[in-house]
């Protein structure tokens, strides 16, 4: 047996060879490039690939060994009478010069076969590791219709280490970052003029022009003067170590059974005393933060970022760290989330955080069929994401972040969870895709299964809120609620002069409540929700706070129709915010225009990467409705006097020489 060698020089990161096969160390016995066998040298980083090439000899052995073999038959024929001597001879001498032509060419032709076949074999094993070797180009990992998680993963996270500190206020962490965008000069550096839209549309977002959703952000209208904020106005805040003890010895002064058990069953999470307790939870990280900010983990410090009027200020880098948190922590447990009427997931992360996972059921842009109430219509999964990026560009912070991942729903979920109603719904399809359907009220049966592909799903993941033993909320019901009958209309829908009504009952009767639900319309209307039966709000501020925004996943269903009655409280109050009024023209502009400064937020989720969160018609759809609302407000003002209520007051005089 002969063994050919053929040695490339490893050209470190681009030598078209996978980690796995490449790294594996010396001596790998896996014939990964069949029939050559890599081996790397350790010392000098050379791959080495022999051929075995089994039962071959060169043409010049083969020669010698021909003319050694008819030399010895020749030999033994030789023996017979002196007659034959002589002729013999000659005849020996014939054979020898025939031996010496047949040798000569025979060990020629060979070494022509020989040397062929080993050009043969360079160029197969050439085209062999190309096509073994060559990664994906980024083209084919881009149009494949479901990216691997870990790779997004892996990506994020190489992201997060160079950018969190220095991440703008404006960006979102979580956009997984392609080679060419880490080689580029940052997004929003780039100065030169061109169309944004297109590279957008692929879901690469390659920026060609100015950010126009930096310059928005610039804009004084967000960046108005937070009030002041005193104790009360944050929703949390660390217990020291002195708080603890105090509240301690008080409980001991009443003779209190177990003050330590109370005070952490509460407030476990939060009081460093507590974490002990905490951290023996299996499968839970140490807990190691302190009363020290820069030790909490993004989803404590979102927490405590809370506030009597938003639930994040746009500016807190802890914004760009809790969405990448999001995007890429290992998920710990995953367990159905009651409530509400459609399935959906309760996710824990290793060191304490959790969020409301909804999985994406049907195309992003898919219109809901016309004749299917809203409350029959499935949640979207895109519609979460899209909602909250809206809500932040309208300036309100009023929605929980939410961020779109790729999971896999075996390994992720039906590995993880210790929930049995929710496992013992796990099956796999005709397909072969993984499915589950779990419990609930709407869409929990076979017929409606969430599927992977075959494991891989791509879900909304929404940030939660603290838990309600430590901020509990109230759950208000929406005066132009939906009547959520086939038959009957709600009182708003039949009553022109409803909202004389509801301006004088409370909470609408004073403060910011009337305008609050009106910003929420606004809202719900360019997103096309109609859904918005409750809102909620902290307990601990009373009736002087913002409005939560949560459960959106009925919005984005239909971009080619306009449903003007959410826009009733609107219409009907013809009251409006100054500082949404300002927003939502600043938005009008073509500087800005909500589709593309929506398109631009968009494209930093990690999920861009499979296809644009929201298409093209229902871009369009929020900049026609968006012009329907200024066209109301207008309407309005020509009817009725005190229609903006002034919320600028106290704020740059600009806006207070600029009264509209
Ligand atoms: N981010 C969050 N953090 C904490 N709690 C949340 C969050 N989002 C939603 N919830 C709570 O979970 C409940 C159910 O969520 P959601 O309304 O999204 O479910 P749903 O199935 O869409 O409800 P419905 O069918 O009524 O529309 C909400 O009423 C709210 O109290
Ligand atoms: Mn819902």
């Amino acid at each position: 047996m002969q063994t050919s060698v053929l040695v490339w020089q490893r050209q470190t990161g681009t030598f078209p060879i996978s980690a796995g096969q490449a790294d594996t160390g010396h001596h790998s016995t896996t014939p990964a490039f069949s029939p050559l066998f890599a081996v790397q040298r350790p010392r000098d980083n050379r791959l080495t690939f022999k051929c075995n090439l089994p039962g071959r000899e060169d043409g010049k052995r083969r020669a010698e060994r021909l003319a050694h073999q008819q030399k010895k038959s020749a030999k033994t024929e030789i023996g017979g009478g002196k007659k034959e001597k002589k002729g013999l001879k000659r005849k020996e001498i014939m054979v020898k010069r025939n031996l010496g032509h047949s040798t000569r060419s025979i060990c020629l032709g060979l070494a022509c076969l020989s040397l062929s076949l080993h050009l043969l074999l360079a160029i197969f094993c050439l085209a062999a590791l190309q096509t073994t070797c060559v990664p994906p180009t980024p083209s084919s990992s881009a149009s494949s219709p479901v990216p691997r998680t870990d790779t997004l993963h892996h990506r994020s996270v190489s992201h997060s280490s160079s950018s969190s500190a220095a991440s703008s206020s404006q960006k979102l962490p979580t956009v997984p970052q392609t080679e060419e965008r880490k080689a580029a000069p940052s997004v929003f550096d780039r100065k030169e003029l061109g169309s944004f839209s297109d590279a957008a549309r692929a879901g690469e977002p390659k920026l060609t022009g100015p950010s126009k959703l930096e310059e928005l952000f610039k804009h004084p209208l967000y960046n108005l003067p937070r009030p002041e904020l005193q104790q009360d106005d944050w929703l949390l805040r660390v217990k020291t170590e002195e708080d603890v003890k105090v509240r301690e010895s008080q409980e001991e002064e009443r003779e209190d059974s177990n003050p330590n058990d109370s005070e952490c069953s509460l407030h476990y999470l939060y009081v460093p005393s507590c974490r002990q307790s905490a951290s023996r939870e299996e499968g839970y990280d140490k807990v190691a933060w302190t009363t020290n900010e820069e030790t909490h983990p993004p989803w404590l410090r979102f927490h405590l970022g809370i506030s009597r009027w938003a639930l994040y200020d746009r500016k807190d880098p802890t914004l760009t760290q809790l969405t990448h948190y999001l995007a890429t922590q290992r998920i710990l447990g995953a367990v159905q989330k009651g409530g509400g009427t459609q399935l959906k997931l309760l996710l824990s992360f290793p060191n304490y955080g959790q969020a409301l996972l909804k999985p994406m059921r049907q195309a992003r842009d898919a219109e809901t069929d016309v004749n299917l109430f809203y409350f029959s219509d499935f949640e979207r999964h895109n519609a979460e994401i899209a909602a909250f990026h809206l809500d932040r560009l309208l300036g309100f912070n009023r929605i929980p972040p939410v961020v779109g991942r790729i999971i896999n729903v075996t390994t992720e979920i039906r590995e993880v969870t210790t929930d049995h109603r929710l496992s013992r719904t796990f099956f796999t399809s005709p397909a072969g895709n993984v499915c589950f359907y779990g419990q609930c009220e709407y869409y929990c049966s076979t017929e409606n299964p969430v599927c992977g592909r075959p494991h891989e799903l791509e879900v909304s993941l929404a940030t939660m809120l603290p838990d309600l033993s430590l901020a509990p909320r109230r759950s208000w019901r929406s005066p132009w609620r939906r009547s959520y009958s086939r038959t009957k209309l709600a009182q708003w829908e039949k009553d022109p002069g409803y909202c004389d009504t509801v301006k004088q009952t409370p909470p609408y009767n004073r403060g910011t409540r009337l305008v609050d639900v009106i910003d929420m319309a606004v809202l719900d209307f360019l997103m096309g929700n109609m859904d918005r039966h409750h809102y909620e709000t902290f307990e601990t501020f009373g009736n002087e706070t913002f409005l939560l925004h949560l459960d959106n996943g009925r919005a984005f269903a239909r971009h080619s129709r306009d449903e003007l009655s959410i826009l009733a409280p609107l219409a009907q109050c013809c009251r409006i915010r100054r500082s949404t009024l300002l927003r939502l023209r600043l938005l009008a502009l073509p500087e800005f225009r909500l589709s593309e400064v929506m398109r631009e937020s968009l494209a930093q989720d990690p999920l861009a990467r499979v296809a644009p969160l929201l298409s093209d018609p229902q871009l369009a759809a929020l900049d026609r409705r968006l012009t329907a609302v200024l066209r109301v407000v207008q309407e309005c003002r020509e009817k009725h006097n005190n229609v903006v209520y002034n919320d600028l007051e106290s704020s740059d005089q600009h806006y207070d020489r600029h009264p509209d």
